[in-house]
C-alpha cells in the first residue's frame, strides 16, 4: 500500500474534500456557493463583477466532488501605513463554508493555504474585515481599525460653527455616477496616502460603487455625489449620501447619511459639512463610518448633537506574516526601542524582536537574545501595527503582558500615530 496519505494528495484530506484554485468556467458555480454560505439563497451569480475581481490562482473552493462547499478569496491591495508608504498586503473575503459542511476544519485548511502562499509571494501582512468577532483570531488576526459614525440631529446641531471658513473661491456641484467614476479614482488615490489604515480602491469597486456592475445580494441604488472644486477647478472632496424620505405628517423628517467623504483639507470639509447640514427637508444626518480622529463633532454649534453610531466597532483586521518588512515600512513618532517576545502558533511572526526606532522616525523589527519587555501574540501586535490601538490597553486587559514595568507606554510612544489608522472601506 502507498504510504501516501490522502492529505498529501494535491490539497485533498481524509473527508474527501479537495481545497484548490478554480478556474473562470467554476465561477458561476463558486458564485453561488457564496451565496450560499453568506446565508442568501436563490441569487443571481454575478458573473460580470465576480470575473472583474478574479485574481488567477487566489480564489479558492473547497470540493466535495464536483460540489463547491467552500469558498475564500484574496486579492493583492495596498495599506497605506503611518508615514505614507503603501504596504503591498493580501486582502480575504468571500469566506463561507456551507452549512452543511462547517466545522470540519474547510477554513481553516483554506486560510492556512492562503496565508502560506501570501507569505510566498511577499505579503507582509493580510486584511479582511470580520462578519464575526471570534473567527479570526485563531488564525493570528487582530482587530487593527475600528469602524466610527455619528448620528446628529440637525436641531440641536445649530449648524456649523460660525467662525469656520469654507473655501474661498470653491464650488459645490452635484454629479452623476459615470463622472464619479471618472473623478474618483485621482481624489482617492491622492486623500489614501495621507491616511494610514485606507487601503486602495480597485476598477470593481469604482463600477459596483456607482452602480456600473451589479453585486448580487446587495440593492445598490444610484446615491448623490457632491464634487467640491476650489478656485483653480482642482477637485479637493467629495461626498456621497442617500436621502432616507421620511414625512412627520406634513412635516418633512429625511434623514441624509454619508457614505463616504473625502476632503483633501479643511476648508473643503468645511464646505462640503456645511452643505450636507443644510439640505432641505432634512432633520438628522447619520455619517455611517469617518475617521476617529476626525474633527466633525467639534464642528457642530453644539457638538453634544453628534451621538455615537451604533455600529462602531471593529473594522479591519490584520494578520503580521513577515514583521522586518511590516515595521521597517512605517515611520515611527520618535526614538525608542522595546524587545517584543511574540507568540505566533503558525510560526510567521514568532519569535523575540527588538522593535527600534530612530529620532529620524525610521524604525526596524530585528531578531534578538535580549530580555524580553513585552509578550504578547501576533494578533495583539497586529492591533497595534497601524498605531490605532494602544499596548497600554491592550495590557490593563491582560492581551499583553509586561515583563518590565512600563514597557506597554514604551511602545505606545513608539508606534502611536498622530492621526488614528482608519480604513472607510469593507471589501
Ligand atoms: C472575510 C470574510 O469573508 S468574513 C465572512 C465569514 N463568513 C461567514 O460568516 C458566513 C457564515 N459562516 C461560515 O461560512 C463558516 O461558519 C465560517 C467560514 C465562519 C467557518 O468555517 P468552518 O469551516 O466551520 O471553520 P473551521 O471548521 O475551520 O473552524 C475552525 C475553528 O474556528 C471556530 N469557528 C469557526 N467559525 C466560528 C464562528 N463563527 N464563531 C466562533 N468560532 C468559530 C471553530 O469552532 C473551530 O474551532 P476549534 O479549532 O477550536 O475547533
Amino acid at each position: 500500500m502507498s504510504t501516501e496519505t490522502s492529505a498529501s494528495v494535491a490539497g485533498i484530506a481524509a473527508d474527501g474534500i479537495e481545497i484548490r484554485a478554480i478556474t473562470e468556467a467554476e465561477l458561476g458555480a463558486w458564485g453561488s456557493a457564496v451565496s450560499v454560505g453568506f446565508m442568501r439563497a436563490g441569487l443571481p451569480e454575478g458573473l460580470e463583477k465576480r470575473r472583474l475581481r478574479l485574481v488567477p490562482g487566489r480564489t479558492l473552493g473547497a470540493f466535495e466532488g464536483e460540489r463547491c462547499v467552500g469558498t475564500f478569496r484574496s486579492f493583492p491591495n495596498q495599506l497605506t501605513l503611518p508615514g505614507g508608504a503603501l504596504l503591498p498586503v493580501s486582502a480575504i473575503t468571500a469566506v463561507t463554508v456551507t452549512q452543511t459542511h462547517r466545522r470540519r476544519g474547510l477554513l481553516s485548511r483554506m486560510m492556512r493555504q492562503d496565508l502560506a502562499a501570501a507569505r510566498e509571494r511577499g505579503e507582509a501582512a493580510a486584511i479582511l474585515i470580520a462578519a464575526e468577532y471570534n473567527i479570526y483570531g485563531r488564525f493570528g488576526f487582530g482587530p487593527s481599525t475600528r469602524m466610527h459614525g455619528w448620528e446628529i440631529d440637525l436641531n440641536r446641531a445649530r449648524g456649523l460653527r460660525a467662525d469656520l471658513a469654507g473655501s474661498a473661491g470653491g464650488r459645490l456641484d452635484l454629479i452623476g455616477m459615470p463622472e464619479l467614476r471618472g473623478v474618483g479614482p485621482a481624489l482617492h488615490e491622492r486623500w489614501r496616502r495621507g491616511q494610514p489604515g485606507a487601503i486602495a480602491r480597485d476598477e470593481a469597486f469604482w463600477k459596483t460603487y456607482t452602480g456600473a456592475v451589479s453585486a448580487p445580494g446587495f440593492d445598490w441604488k444610484e446615491p448623490f455625489a457632491v464634487a467640491h472644486r476650489d478656485a483653480g477647478g482642482t477637485l479637493t472632496g467629495l461626498a456621497i449620501y442617500a436621502i432616507e424620505d421620511r414625512w412627520d405628517g406634513s412635516y418633512p423628517d429625511c434623514k441624509l447619511v454619508v457614505k463616504d467623504f473625502l476632503a483633501l483639507d479643511r476648508p473643503t470639509a468645511v464646505s462640503l459639512w456645511r452643505y450636507l447640514f443644510s439640505v432641505d427637508w432634512v432633520r438628522s444626518v447619520t455619517v455611517e463610518n469617518i475617521g476617529p480622529d476626525d474633527p466633525l463633532p467639534l464642528l457642530l454649534g453644539d457638538p453634544r448633537a453628534a451621538v455615537p453610531h451604533k455600529e462602531n466597532n471593529d473594522f479591519t483586521w490584520l494578520r503580521l506574516l513577515d514583521l522586518a518588512t511590516a515595521f521597517g515600512a512605517r515611520s515611527y513618532a520618535g526614538a525608542g526601542r522595546v524587545v517584543l517576545e511574540v507568540a505566533d502558533p503558525d510560526g510567521y511572526a514568532a519569535g523575540r524582536w527588538a522593535l527600534e526606532a530612530d529620532a529620524d522616525g525610521v524604525g526596524r523589527a530585528v531578531v534578538t537574545t535580549d530580555e524580553a519587555d513585552l509578550e504578547l501574540g501576533v494578533g495583539a501586535l497586529g492591533s497595534l501595527y497601524l498605531g490605532a490601538e494602544s499596548a497600554s490597553r491592550l495590557a490593563a486587559a491582560g492581551l499583553v503582558t509586561e515583563r518590565r514595568p512600563g514597557a506597554a507606554f514604551a511602545l505606545d510612544r513608539l508606534v502611536g500615530t498622530p492621526l488614528k489608522a482608519w480604513n472607510p472601506d469593507s471589501f
